[in-house]
């Protein structure tokens, strides 16, 4: 019908109000987006609350009270930050949100994660519109610096009062793409590794051949990196194992040589020389010899090296206080997996397996503290492209996603295991 239409034209609206604000680093803008956002959650009534646990850094906390508030609550979590964009590298201006005559929503954010924090919005606007009444508060966190690691962000608000308060016994926070028609959901991710190594040696004429030079010491090491990355990347490519269950190792950076006005030096070894790595470490993985092979096969000082893991305390961040890697449970220990998929399979959609997601996300720091997170972001028949040129997210995805949240919301805001059969334990 023709006002279905032009709900749906607002919805679309909405979300590419939402990409175009400019939230990339380095230098993202806040002030914006929590404006955008606290606008929303006015035309909802919901209850808005900002804090700010590091000035500049707000996180956005909106409140849809349940009927049973003593009951623990959903969060419904997203980053607000998204990666820069290389402008001139992309069909489509990355903060234009331009929809192209396929239907395809263009802009960095699009998939990762935009479109989950409007999603969520827009099943609870429509939720709302059912007068469903949760039982259990649902909250909407709407959190900054994910993408630079979360400390200012996440890590610090689920250590926080401010949380302890919501009282939160679920939450969902971002998933990945899936080219096939299955959704994906995550139980457990990968740990970011950042590696620098350093090689320093004699400096010395362009045109001699001697041992120990820093390039030479770096080298070593790089081809070393290289055959473990094969070696990882085989297993995959023999369909041995999924990609969050090895180990990835990609180089991020090489800094060396000596500037001269038109360029670098040539006749001149240079005495230093560095390169970074971005390691993501499975929660199976065996991280003490990982470490190991860092210090005697990377970084030897033998050959002059010293390392240093620049983001050590991520290492830490998914082990728990007794050094387990932190997994949400898939069984039936954890209702919350059996309510995600049925809830998925009424929507009509399809789950694949439970999977550990490759990268990072910030549900690890509340999975650290003891919490069932899943990763989750309804987009199927999608290419994966976060964090790549030409992010996109076709509008008829984005619009099913809602349906999906609709029917996750409900079953989770309803959730009540005091209640079996109408019955609550009460009574019986
Ligand atoms: C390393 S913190 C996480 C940042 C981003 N989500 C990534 O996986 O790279
Ligand atoms: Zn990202
Ligand atoms: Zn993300």
């Amino acid at each position: 019908s023709s006002s279905s239409s032009s709900e749906e034209s607002n919805i679309i609206s909405r979300f590419q109000q939402y990409l175009q604000i400019k939230t990339n680093h380095p230098t993202p803008n806040y002030t914006q987006s929590s404006q955008f956002l606290i606008s929303l959650s006015k035309s909802l009534s919901l209850e808005s609350q900002t804090i700010e646990l590091v000035p500049g850094k707000p996180i956005i906390i909106l409140k849809w009270a349940g009927t049973s508030p003593e009951l623990p609550s959903i969060m419904l979590y997203s980053h607000t930050d998204v990666v820069p964009a290389e402008h001139d590298k992309w069909v489509h201006h990355p903060f234009k949100a331009h929809v192209d005559d396929e239907g395809r929503i263009y802009a960095r954010g699009s998939q990762d994660m935009k479109c989950v924090s409007m999603q969520y919005l827009e099943a609870v606007r429509i939720l709302k519109s059912w007068d469903f009444q949760p039982k259990r508060t649902v909250y909407l966190v709407f959190a900054p610096d994910e993408e630079i690691g979360g400390h200012d962000g996440a890590e610090k608000f689920s250590l926080s009062k401010d949380f302890q308060d919501l009282n939160v016994g679920i939450v969902l926070d971002e998933g990945l793409a899936s080219p096939d028609e299955h959704y994906r959901a995550f139980y457990a991710e990968r740990s970011p590794w950042w590696l620098v190594i350093k090689a320093v040696g004699a400096p010395g004429h362009g045109s001699k051949l001697y041992d120990n030079s820093a390039m030479e010491n770096l080298l070593k090491s790089i081809e070393s990196i290289r055959r473990f990355r094969a070696s990882q990347f085989d297993l995959i490519k023999a369909g041995l194992k999924a990609e969050g269950d090895v180990v990835s190792i990609n180089m991020a950076f090489l800094k060396a040589g000596t500037p001269s006005p038109t360029g670098f030096v040539m006749n001149l070894q240079p005495s230093e020389a560095e390169a970074g790595f971005d390691i993501r470490v499975p929660p199976t993985a065996d991280a003490e010899s990982l470490e190991r092979r860092i210090a005697e096969e990377w970084a030897p000082s033998c050959r002059n090296m010293s390392f240093r893991l620049g983001q050590f305390k991520q290492k830490l961040s998914v082990l728990d206080a007794s050094g387990k890697p932190v997994i949400t449970k898939t069984d039936s220990s954890n209702p919350w997996w059996a309510l995600l998929e049925n809830a998925v399979q009424e929507s009509g959609g399809k789950l694949g397996k439970p999977e550990i997601f490759p990268a990072s996300t910030d549900a690890r720091y509340f999975r650290r503290v003891g919490l069932p997170a899943i990763g989750f972001s309804p987009m199927a028949n999608t290419p994966i492209l976060l964090h790549d040129h030409n992010e996109y997210l076709h509008k008829d995805e984005y619009l099913k996603g809602i349906k999906v949240y609709e029917s996750i919301i409900k079953a989770y805001a309803s959730f009540d295991e005091r209640v079996k059969d109408g019955t609550s334990k009460d009574e019986l």
